[in-house]
């Protein structure tokens, strides 16, 4: 870069050797009145009325762009009336919103202020509700499940997402509002830099405008690097609030009778499932890619309705234990973990870290974790949710074998101290022999369920022994029945 800047004064140099410096002044005559100016008080007053100008207008936009943009992202059809209108701010030219708000406003304070706010408006428009849009709808369904207070989604889901688009925003508009705000100053304006480039310019001073445009450019770079600087992690607000155990909500182990239920896409994906999932047991499904066994948790956990069939559900807190690890990426563990239930004990969230091995890592952020760390994340935040059943789909995949068997050793401690009952979706032999107390198959398009099989678990059983077993489960519940699909 200093190589770059070098050769450009270079030439600037030796092509000033041939012209007059009313015409091209030299870098060092430059600099000289740049040092002269800047030795001047005015110069400043100069400065900070066109830095006040832009800031204002910048506050303005945001103010007004910021609430367009967030409802645009989330209601089409205020997308559909708004974004015309933000075309039709970004089409016209500069010269022609200057000139009708000089009209309006005539010269002086308001002409460059309101120039920044129009040039860049629209811009925040567009990437805020761009940034709404693209949302993590898997960060909002964990929302949903955990019932997440709508005002801390916004907060911490929505804001989140938003955010690396307001900085690009920022960097886009930084150098054009500053640019803009001079020149509504130049065309316009009483005061200012721009006005000083202006009245130099009469005057005929070119190396006076020729140093007040350096000095706007290496304010807009110093802008823009402060803007890279900004770091965004968002926090929980600390809780004085009292201190919930699982006790307070009465937690008794759940149990889900399901009769004939049916689910149908596009065509029809679960046929006729009925079961029964009692308290405190383990339940599996297990089956064939594609024969609905997420479906099933996802209509278990409200995330998508059923086509019919009944669903008793004995259940006052469910948590979902999802295939990813679905943690905000903004936020450090202890925030991600809480988030469900802020008012969380201390001795109870201390302790639930601990037995899962996290408890040094709640300072971390989710990039800064192994996988096998993410899933201990997501299981602490399952269990501080304090719910008498969790869904698990497919939980520990993934994860090598050694690492499985540690999180799943340390995860049934916990079940043996909570006593919550399961459903678990998994193809994994291993981890359900370890985990399950009973089974149900499922199979062919739309999928059929076979009836279901209770086993004994068997935690020390090696890798081979587990396969047998699995394709024992398989044999045992489905027999020859298998074999037509
Ligand atoms: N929202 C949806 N819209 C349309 N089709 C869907 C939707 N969700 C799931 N499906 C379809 O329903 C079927 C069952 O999907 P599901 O994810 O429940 O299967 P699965 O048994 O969990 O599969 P796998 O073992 O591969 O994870 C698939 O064919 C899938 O494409």
């Amino acid at each position: 870069m200093i190589f770059g800047i070098g050769i450009f004064i270079l030439i600037w140099y030796i092509a000033s050797l041939f012209y007059n410096p009313i015409i091209l002044p030299d870098p060092f005559l430059t600099l000289h009145t740049l040092f002269n100016l800047m030795m001047n008080q005015s110069f400043w007053i100069q400065f900070f009325d066109t830095l006040l100008k832009s800031l204002l207008g910048f506050t303005l936009s945001i103010l007004i762009g910021v609430p367009i943009g967030f409802a645009s992202g989330i209601n089409k059809k205020f997308k559909s009336f708004i974004r015309p209108i933000i075309m039709l701010f970004q089409g016209a030219p500069i010269v022609s919103y200057i000139a009708i708000i000089m009209l309006w406003f005539g010269i002086g304070f308001y002409t460059p202020m309101f120039v920044a706010f129009i040039v860049i408006f629209p811009t925040i428009v567009l990437n805020v509700s761009q940034g709404i849009e693209s949302t993590d709808k898997k960060l909002l369904e964990m929302a949903k499940v955990y019932n997440i207070k709508k005002s801390d989604t916004i907060k911490f889901i929505y804001l989140g997402s938003v955010f690396p688009f307001i900085i690009s925003t920022l960097k886009i508009v930084s150098g054009t509002l500053w640019k803009a705000t001079v020149v509504g100053e130049f065309l316009g304006g009483s005061r200012g830099l721009g006005y000083a480039l202006s009245i130099s310019k009469i005057s005929l001073n070119t190396d006076e405008v020729f140093a007040y445009t350096l000095f706007l450019i290496i304010v807009g770079i110093i802008f823009e690097r402060l803007i890279l600087k900004i770091n965004f992690k968002l926090k929980l607000p600390e809780k004085k609030c009292i201190e919930k155990t699982r006790e307070i909500y009465k937690i008794t182990p759940a149990s889900i009778k399901i009769q004939n239920l049916k689910k149908s896409f596009n065509t029809e994906i679960i046929s006729n499932f009925s079961t029964l999932i009692d308290q405190s047991e383990t339940f599996a499904i297990i089956g064939d890619s594609g024969s609905g066994k997420t479906t099933i948790l996802n209509i278990l956990s409200n995330l998508i309705p059923k086509t019919s069939g009944t669903i008793e559900k004995n259940f006052k807190r469910l948590a979902y234990i999802f295939q990813e690890d679905r943690l905000i990426p903004w936020m450090n563990v202890e925030d991600n973990i809480k988030i469900v239930n802020q008012n969380i004990s201390k001795e109870v969230f201390v302790e639930t870290l601990k037995t899962l091995k996290i408890y040094d890592k709640i300072k971390s952020f989710p990039h800064e974790l192994s996988g096998g760390m993410k899933k201990r994340v997501n299981i602490a935040r399952a269990l501080i949710y304090f719910p008498d059943i969790i869904l698990m789909d497919e939980p520990f995949s993934s994860l090598d074998i050694k690492i499985k068997h540690e999180i799943i050793l340390d995860f049934l401690k916990l079940k043996e101290k909570y006593k919550f009952s399961i459903i678990i979706v998994s193809h994994d032999p291993y981890e359900l022999s370890m985990l399950a107390d009973s089974t149900v198959f499922l199979y062919g398009t739309p999928s059929i369920s076979s009836e279901k099989t209770t086993y004994k678990k068997a935690i020390n059983r090696n890798k081979k022994e587990n396969e047998l077993i699995y394709l024992e489960i398989k044999n045992k519940i489905l027999g020859e029945e298998y074999e037509k699909y």
